[in-house]
């Protein structure tokens, strides 16, 4: 006979999960998945569910890790919610498979694992690629996205700036009063931008905020872009000059080289990884 599932709260989870252990396994799975073993991952594209006459999503993601024993799939809806709206915008759950049997065995809050775990990712990708003494912090958005990434890209560096950007000021400004360091709260997208070493971009606009010139060369910038935000878009805007270089997992398994002095991009959903391209090389892609 099975036993019960067990049940994780959002609050328990996010006491249970660091980003200290989040990041080193993170690391680990997606050096494993970017080399395409299946007997290490499997882990599908995720299928998705336009909720269109609501603005939203239902998407699964599944995943299956056979040496550790580990049987997964996450439920998430993302809708876009009205700037102020106490519903929160991504709601999931989490569910844990006995791989044997295939009955649940624990059933998790998702909202705080994507939280931190999307948070964990770009961390990755900003020790990986952001310039080596990175001062300034951008953050364009103040929702929850914006906040995982505050709270663990100050934890992993020291910035002497942070600086935050909201379509309306006084989020940002309510943003800011949860937080203990000092964050400075930006009037535009270019104020928060210009000379910022590390931009995360963790907003719902389905347009261009951020554009290229705007961005520090040898930057990182780490994109959570709405899924409604066509990829194009967001390498046109940045610029001309862009090509797919690799994923996170392939530069963490050293098939490609991480050339920090590049201006990069990350680009979250689906865990592509940009290198834009430096003018000096007349037009080589990295
Ligand atoms: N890569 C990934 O795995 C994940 C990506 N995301 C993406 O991150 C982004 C932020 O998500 P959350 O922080 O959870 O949402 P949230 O609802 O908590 O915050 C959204 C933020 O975007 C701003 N915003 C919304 N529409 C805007 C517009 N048209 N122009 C400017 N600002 C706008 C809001 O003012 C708010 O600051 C979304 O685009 C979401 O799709 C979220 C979770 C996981
Ligand atoms: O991967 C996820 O989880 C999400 N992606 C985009 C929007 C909400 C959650």
């Amino acid at each position: 006979m099975t036993e019960s599932p067990v049940l994780l709260n959002k609050h328990e989870v996010e006491r249970l999960l660091s980003y200290d252990d989040l990041i080193t396994r993170l690391e680990s799975v997606m050096g494993k998945f970017s080399k395409r073993d299946s007997s290490e991952i499997i882990q599908p594209v995720r299928s998705v569910v336009p909720i269109q006459q609501h603005n939203g999503f239902l998407g699964v993601m599944p995943a299956y890790l056979a040496a550790e024993g580990i049987l997964s799939t996450k439920v998430v809806s993302f809708y876009q919610r009205a700037e102020g709206s106490s519903l929160p915008s991504t709601q999931a759950t989490v569910l844990l498979f006995h791989p044997e049997h295939g009955n649940v065995i624990a059933i998790m809050d998702g909202e705080a694992i994507t939280a931190k775990r999307t948070a964990a990712v770009s961390a990755i990708s900003a020790k990986l690629f952001s310039p080596a003494f990175s001062e300034v912090l951008c953050i364009l958005g103040s929702g929850q996205q914006a906040r995982s990434h505050y709270d663990v890209l100050t934890k992993l560096f020291k910035f002497k700036e942070v600086r935050v950007w909201s379509r309306r000021k006084e989020m940002a400004q309510r943003f800011v009063n949860d937080l203990q360091g000092p964050v400075t709260v930006c009037g535009s997208v270019k104020e928060a931008v210009v000379g910022a070493d590390v931009i995360v971009t963790a907003t719902g606009a389905s347009q261009p905020l951020l554009f290229g010139e705007w961005v520090k060369p040898g930057a990182h910038v780490a994109g959570q872009l709405a899924h409604t935000f066509p990829l194009r878009y967001f390498l046109r805007f940045l610029t001309n000059k862009v090509e797919v270089f690799a994923e996170l997992g392939e530069i963490i398994n050293g098939t490609f080289p991480a050339q920090r002095e590049k201006t990069t991009v990350f680009k979250s959903l689906g865990n592509l990884f940009f290198h834009s391209c430096d003018p000096k090389t007349k037009n080589k892609m990295y």
